[in-house]
């Protein structure tokens, strides 16, 4: 099987226990009330990868942007079921959605600098946010974590604009990494890039997950195999009807056994090219 080929060996210790960040239960998700995911159960751990894979339309951006309540900006958007983050309900009354995207950032499909200078764009955030601090150790920490501070540390002056795809890309994760969250939700980080780009920011997720958590949507499964640790997979429900699509998870297991050993007949089908 092509993928099990690349798959990356979990070498922590797998019987440490590691804290839960998020957990769902019975999360869905309607649009304008039409109902597009539905009854989804998950933890998410803390230093984990995880991946989110599935066909097109199974609700993966849907659930991610659940988890730092940006599907609050979506017109029509609804939550239905819990969704707690550290043990405390992410959609109580009394919680601050801005709050809660300092702490939970996010890092888009097209890498989306603002047009300001490769500074400005990281301490665009802090700034904002008040943070204390001297801002350009928060601007030099943020890019060297994100691994641009050598290509960038003489041109900070500079627009963003003039940066290749990659180097912007890796410029909205050190954006996201300067708020000082402690979670990264990364919404198929790499489809606008090359695959040398591609290469360098899986290493960069995997030089980060030791400082935090990192959810991913992918197309792609062999980075899902390359770079997760564990790995949801979706599928559209199409039992109510062509026009009733519905986003249900399906299973969320090790990624080595998702690729080798599913749970689910389904899941097999999936990532050895039966259907998708
Ligand atoms: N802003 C929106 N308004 C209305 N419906 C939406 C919106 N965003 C997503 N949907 C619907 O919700 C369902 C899940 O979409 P979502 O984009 O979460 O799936 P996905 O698995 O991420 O898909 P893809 O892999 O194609 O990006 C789909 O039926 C989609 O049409």
């Amino acid at each position: 099987m092509g993928v099990s080929a690349g798959l990356r060996k979990d070498t922590r210790d797998p019987g440490a226990t590691r804290n839960e960040i998020f957990k769902l239960s019975g999360l869905g998700v309607t649009y304008s009330g039409k109902v597009a995911v539905e009854g989804v159960d998950m933890s998410l751990y803390e230093n984990d990868i995880t991946a989110f894979i599935g066909p097109s339309g199974c609700g993966k951006s849907t659930v991610l942007r659940c988890l730092n309540r940006m599907n609050d900006l979506v017109p029509g958007a609804t939550v239905q079921g819990t969704l707690t983050y550290h043990d405390v309900d992410l959609y109580a009354p009394e919680v601050d959605p801005v709050a809660v995207r300092q702490r939970v950032g996010m890092v888009f499909q097209k890498p989306n600098p603002f047009p300001k200078s490769i500074y400005d764009n990281i301490a665009f955030g802090p700034r904002v946010l008040g943070m204390k601090g001297d801002m350009d150790e928060i601007v030099e920490t943020s890019l060297r974590k994100a691994a641009l501070w050598d290509d960038v540390k003489d041109r900070l002056k500079d627009n963003a604009f003039g940066m290749s795809g990659g180097q912007q890309q890796r410029l909205c994760i050190a954006r996201a990494i300067a708020t000082s969250p402690d979670v990264i939700l990364m919404d198929e980080p790499c489809s606008a890039l090359d695959p040398i780009s591609t290469g360098k920011i899986e290493e960069l997720m995997l030089e980060l997950k030791s400082q935090y958590t990192i959810v991913i949507v992918t197309h792609n499964m062999q980075q899902a195999a390359r770079v997760s640790d564990r790995t949801a997979f979706f599928i559209v429900d199409l039992s109510a009807g062509e026009s009733n699509r519905i986003g249900r998870l399906v299973e969320l297991n090790p990624t080595e056994k998702v690729f080798t050993n599913p749970d689910d007949s389904r899941t097999e089908e999936y990532v050895t090219g039966k259907f998708g």
